[in-house]
């Protein structure tokens, strides 16, 4: 057989070893690590460019059913890096925790937080000491108890499984949506197609932290927003007991660790999106899930309500632009 007039490319095992496991590690590194190490060499720039592409069109790191873009018209301006978690998780004790982000080998299963959801108060499967013994719900459960302003689901203490048409919260994302830069906001979330009115979209999954942990980050992002150029995804929810002499408050945090809730942004007239706390069975803290309030089109940036409290002299100025617009963000010492 003839040689081959043109030779054939270097062998990738004669590379150094960086540049044969390039692929590997850069899904390891942040947004602004991975442009540093692009300017090396050609091999990693083109490594760093595919990573980045692919991390451009799954926000969610192939952890929801649907992948998740982010779009960017305004120019190259980098979207905010975080980790991605579908559910709650119990603050980590780690100082820099790593995900891989933009890996070429698909991977659906989830990174190994400690969920809050794992902290059950189940017996185990059929045998719930708080949850329901049903095996298949749809149509009814036990587990709804009738209590209203907090939703009810099956969950880790039922006997069904995971398939069961009363499980919402947990199961990830199942309506499309898109994350848009806009000029003034920053990120914010879209939806990439119809939804209806009533229907589920997410819940707001990040670190739950204690009260005295959310005050001293509270503090910290205040900072870093007056110095411009910081968008923080602090939440505190508080949960009126049935008694009404007790509250239980949830801080959660998505700002480092969450879903794609953490791009919802504010709207003075409530936006198209309501919220609601959902117990799912047998788990010991609530699901804050996100519905739909009114049919939402194609395209309609998604919103919701941040609160009613201003008690800051210099709050954030609030760029919603609806007619009710009170000109700056809601935001109230934690
Ligand atoms: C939960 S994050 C939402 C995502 C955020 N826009 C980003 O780029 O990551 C909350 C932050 O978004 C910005 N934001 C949300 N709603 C806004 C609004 N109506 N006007 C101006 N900024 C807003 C503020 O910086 C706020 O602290």
């Amino acid at each position: 057989m003839a040689e081959p007039s043109v030779p054939l490319k270097r062998s990738t095992t004669q590379e150094p070893l960086l540049l044969q496991c390039a692929e590997l590690v850069l899904p390891y590194l942040t947004p602004s690590e991975i442009a540093a190490v692009s300017l090396a060499c050609k091999r990693l720039s083109t490594v760093s460019r595919s990573v980045t592409a692919r991390r451009a069109s799954d926000a969610s790191r192939t952890l929801e059913p649907l992948p998740v873009p982010f779009l960017n018209a305004l120019g190259s301006h980098p979207y905010a890096h975080f980790l991605y978690t579908r559910s709650l998780v119990l603050a980590p004790p780690l100082l820099h925790p790593r995900q891989p982000w933009g890996s070429s080998v698909i991977s659906s299963s989830e990174t190994a937080w400690p969920l809050a959801e794992d902290v059950g108060l189940a017996c185990g499967p059929g045998r719930s000491r708080v949850g329901c013994e049903c095996r298949s719900c749809v149509g009814g459960c036990p587990c709804d108890d009738g209590v209203e302003d907090v939703g009810r689901e099956c969950g880790p203490g039922c006997g069904c499984g995971p398939e069961c048409g009363n499980r919402v919260a947990g199961n990830g994302v199942k309506v499309k949506v898109k994350i848009v830069r806009d000029e003034r906001k920053g990120w914010g979330l879209k939806a990439d197609q119809f939804i209806r009115k009533g229907d589920f979209l997410f819940e707001y999954a990040g670190e739950l932290l204690t009260t005295k942990e959310a005050q001293r980050r509270h503090q910290n992002y205040d900072e870093l927003s007056s110095q411009g150029h910081f968008s923080s995804a602090l939440l505190v929810v508080r949960e009126h007991l049935p008694s009404g002499k007790a509250c239980l408050r949830l801080n959660i945090d998505a700002t480092r660790i969450g879903n794609v809730a953490r791009f919802v942004n504010h709207s003075c007239d409530g936006g198209n999106l309501s919220t609601k706390l959902v117990r799912s069975s047998g788990a010991l803290f609530p699901h804050l899930c996100f519905f739909a309030s009114k049919d939402i089109q194609v395209d309609e940036e998604l919103t919701f309500s941040y609160g009613e409290i201003r008690n800051r002299a210099n709050g954030l100025p609030c760029f919603c632009n609806s007619p009710c617009c009170f000109g700056t963000l809601p935001s109230e010492d934690t």
